[in-house]
């Protein structure tokens, strides 16, 4: 056991989805995976472990933002060994062109969290995407008429931020949209020489203010499942 990870050695696979919602994760265990087992429950932030298409994989829940994920990212790779972790969040799109259910796979993503400037004392640090993951992904969505985009995203410390317009610098800059995980995610990939890749369902929209509701952004973004579980 870790300190938030209740698993054994051996029980979580080299290969892991992480969406944020623990039960974003119960749902692609109970939808897409067989010989499925849950090895966590430390937090109420459940891991399950089963078989794609007979390739072990993993799916667990990470939380909201940089510190959570960064907690479970740390654990998984350093205690039980996980080489390859595909973020499979929400996002909220900044573009015109970018729409409701639209996929985005994220090749770097800018921050207003002070992270990295933490740990590099000032200096700017570019996270990326492992890019045999992304071209991967992104030759999958193609290959199934998947409205895809790709790009750089905000990753970002608010959801409830104070003001309402300064998304707006951002996109006028060809940001495509904003969560709240990947720079800690291909940080910490990059600094223990791991492969990581975001996938990201758009569940609203800032420029036109439509938005899918909980239910929706727990259980339907299965295009994004689809991609994911694809490329492992
Ligand atoms: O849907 P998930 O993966 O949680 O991702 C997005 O949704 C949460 C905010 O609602 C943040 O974690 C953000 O990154
Ligand atoms: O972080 C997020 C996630 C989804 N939608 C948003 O607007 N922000």
């Amino acid at each position: 056991m870790s300190i938030h990870i209740g698993a054994e050695k051996g029980q979580i696979a080299e290969t892991i989805l992480l969406p944020g919602d623990p039960m974003r994760a119960k749902y692609i265990a109970d939808n897409f995976l067989e010989d499925v087992y849950c090895y966590n429950e430390v937090r109420g932030m459940l891991g399950f472990t089963g078989y794609y298409k007979g390739h072990k994989v993993s799916v667990q829940g990470s939380g909201m933002g940089v510190p959570s994920i960064s907690i479970y990212v740390n654990e998984l790779i350093k205690d039980y060994g996980v080489k390859n972790l595909i973020r499979v969040g929400s996002c909220g799109s900044f573009q015109e062109d970018v729409k409701v259910r639209d996929i985005i796979l994220a090749m770097t993503s800018s921050t207003d969290s002070a992270i990295n400037k933490i740990r590099f004392e000032g200096k700017d640090f570019a996270p990326v995407a492992d890019f045999e993951l992304l071209n991967a992904a992104y030759h999958n969505a193609k290959d199934h008429n998947v409205t895809v985009h790709v790009g750089n995203i905000l990753t970002s410390d608010t959801f409830y931020g104070d003001k309402p317009d300064a998304w707006k610098q951002w996109a006028d800059f060809g940001v495509l949209a904003v969560e709240m995980e990947t720079t800690a995610l291909y940080t910490l990939a990059a600094k223990y020489n791991a492969k990581a890749l975001t996938i990201l369902t758009v569940s609203d929209s800032l420029v036109t203010g439509e938005e899918l509701n909980s239910v929706d952004r727990q259980n339907t973004f299965t295009q994004m499942m689809e991609i994911a579980l694809s490329i492992i």
